[in-house]
């Protein structure tokens, strides 16, 4: 078993303030451990606060939640992956649900974002996950290899095999409605098995986490479960003390 993630993703909650009260009372309650990574993916205004907060805990992740699939210029309100980097995150959020849904970003954007993030040397946490109507269709593993595929089809196998992965079912996020622990195994192993074709035995070690209506409840499960190696929490993630008992129980 892999080493679990829990990567905390603060979606557009928590400014400064709240942050550094946050990230006070969390570290308070989660010791250094060496037995999980941690990461946090707070707003790119929240970063610098969320950094000076953690200087002491290097272990401790930081990314954001998104970059331009462009590398500069006159994009006004975007931030660019060299800007992200110089901030200090190290991992960044590509294609995540509410992304590609609310703000319509495609799988050809995914695939540049990812590039442009493993050039500046940053890890890309590809995110993935098929909509309701295309689970009752039957067409789920389809959709999420197809956004696999897409995402890291820029890459080569060595990056490739550097990328994070997130099965997120749309259907799952911020609906109180969890995949079960055997429906996401399911999943993962299927991205896990193309994974393989794609980088070889390094898709092994490659952590795929499962997102969507993660609780203190369902934590545990899912994460027993074969081949989730991670999770991405949004909801559950934003009060500290509520986080603090997920990553530590
Ligand atoms: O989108 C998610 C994390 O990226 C999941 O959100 P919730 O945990 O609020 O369902």
């Amino acid at each position: 078993m892999l080493k679990p993630i829990f990567a905390a993703n603060w979606k557009m909650n928590h400014g400064p303030t709240e942050a550094r009260a946050f990230l006070r009372e969390f570290l308070q309650q989660v010791p250094r451990s060496s037995d999980r990574t941690l990461a946090f993916f707070p707003p790119a205004l929240t970063l610098h606060a969320v950094q000076e907060q953690l200087q002491d805990r290097h272990e401790i992740l930081v990314g954001v939640q998104n970059v331009h699939h462009e590398a500069s210029g006159a994009f006004t309100g975007e931030t660019s992956v060299g800007m992200a980097r110089d901030a200090g995150a190290r991992l960044v959020l590509v294609g995540h649900s509410e992304r590609r849904h609310v703000f319509g970003e495609t799988d050809e954007q995914s695939a540049k974002k990812c590039e442009l993030v493993v050039r500046a040397g940053l890890i890309p946490m590809l995110c993935v996950g098929e909509k309701l109507e295309e689970r009752e269709a039957g067409q789920t593993e389809e959709v999420v290899l197809r956004q696999l595929e897409a995402g890291l089809s820029l890459l080569d196998a060595h990056h490739a095999g550097n990328a994070l992965i997130a099965y997120e079912p749309v259907w799952a996020i911020g609906t109180g409605r969890t995949a079960t622990p055997q429906d996401a195994s399911t999943v993962h192993g299927a991205i896990r098995r193309w994974l393989r074709e794609r980088v070889g035995d390094r898709a092994l070690t490659m952590p795929i986490l499962y997102g969507g209506s993660v609780n203190r409840g369902n934590a545990k499960l899912l994460l027993q479960a074969p081949d989730i190696d991670g999770l991405l929490v949004g909801g559950a993630s934003l009060d500290a003390g509520n986080w603090a008992a997920i990553v530590t129980e």
